[in-house]
């Protein structure tokens, strides 16, 4: 694996699609070749999965098909897209991965953890990102930047995904899961801080990520 695998995760609505695209733009002005994708999809047959986990109307969905079917998505995703674009030395951008599972269906629902990272750990054959960048930002303010994004599309609340329609509890217990993550890989993960406007945020991460390049380049 000669590429470089970065991924970023945080509450729905935190911020990370945005930060994930000013990121790649600054990437390819440098005329690096980076590959943009994202989980659950990025393949025919995980986003045909992710349109199942996501519907609002599979309410009745069990906590072990949802662990199964994000696993199954992760599957199709790693070796089809993610794994050749690593052999061909891409940088991979991905927004959200395996810790999004241990957050949200270990953290989130209770799902054994130790059963989620072993389902996650074959699903991927194993791959770990090289960085994860968490983008936290207290709840009240990442479900306010949710509604504010939907509103502005025509979506109302009943039109939210089936994950984004859970209460606030479940997305405080999914926000204490990403804290225990960072807490638990100081090496591979940074917390940012994305209660601040968005050109600060992207200028950390930018600062952060040049740092990575250059070690991964010398070493
Ligand atoms: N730093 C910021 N300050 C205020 N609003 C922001 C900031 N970053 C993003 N937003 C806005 O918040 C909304 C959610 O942003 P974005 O789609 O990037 O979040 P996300 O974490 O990728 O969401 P999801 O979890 O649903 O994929 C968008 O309307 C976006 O324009
Ligand atoms: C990979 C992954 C994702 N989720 C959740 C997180 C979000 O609520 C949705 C994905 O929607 P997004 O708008 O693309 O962020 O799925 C999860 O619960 N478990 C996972 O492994």
């Amino acid at each position: 694996m000669n590429g470089i695998f970065i991924t970023f995760e945080g509450p729905d609505g935190a911020g990370k699609t945005t930060q994930l695209k000013k990121l790649a733009e600054e990437l390819k002005q440098q005329g690096r070749d980076v590959l943009v994708t994202r989980e659950p999809g990025g393949t025919a047959i995980s986003d045909q999965i992710r349109s199942i986990i996501l519907d609002p109307v599979n309410k009745e969905m069990v906590d072990q098909a949802e662990v199964l079917l994000y696993a199954a998505s992760r599957a199709q995703h790693v070796h089809q897209l993610i794994l050749p674009a690593l052999a061909a030395g891409r940088i991979v951008l991905c927004d959200r991965f395996i810790d999004a599972s241990v957050a949200y269906q270990a953290y989130g629902l209770g799902v054994d953890v130790d059963m989620v990272k072993a389902i996650s750990r074959y699903a991927s054959s194993g791959l770990q990102a090289t960085r994860t960048y968490i983008l936290d930002v207290p709840v009240e303010v990442s479900l306010a930047r949710l509604h504010h994004r939907a509103a502005g599309t025509g979506v109302n609340a009943q039109q939210l995904d089936r994950i984004e329609q859970k209460n606030v509890d479940y997305h405080s217990r999914v926000r204490e899961g990403f804290h225990q993550i960072a807490a638990d890989h100081p090496e591979r993960v940074r917390v940012v801080n994305a209660n601040r406007n968005e050109e600060e945020i992207a200028k950390d991460i930018w600062t952060d990520c040049n740092r990575l390049l250059e070690e991964h380049i010398s070493g």
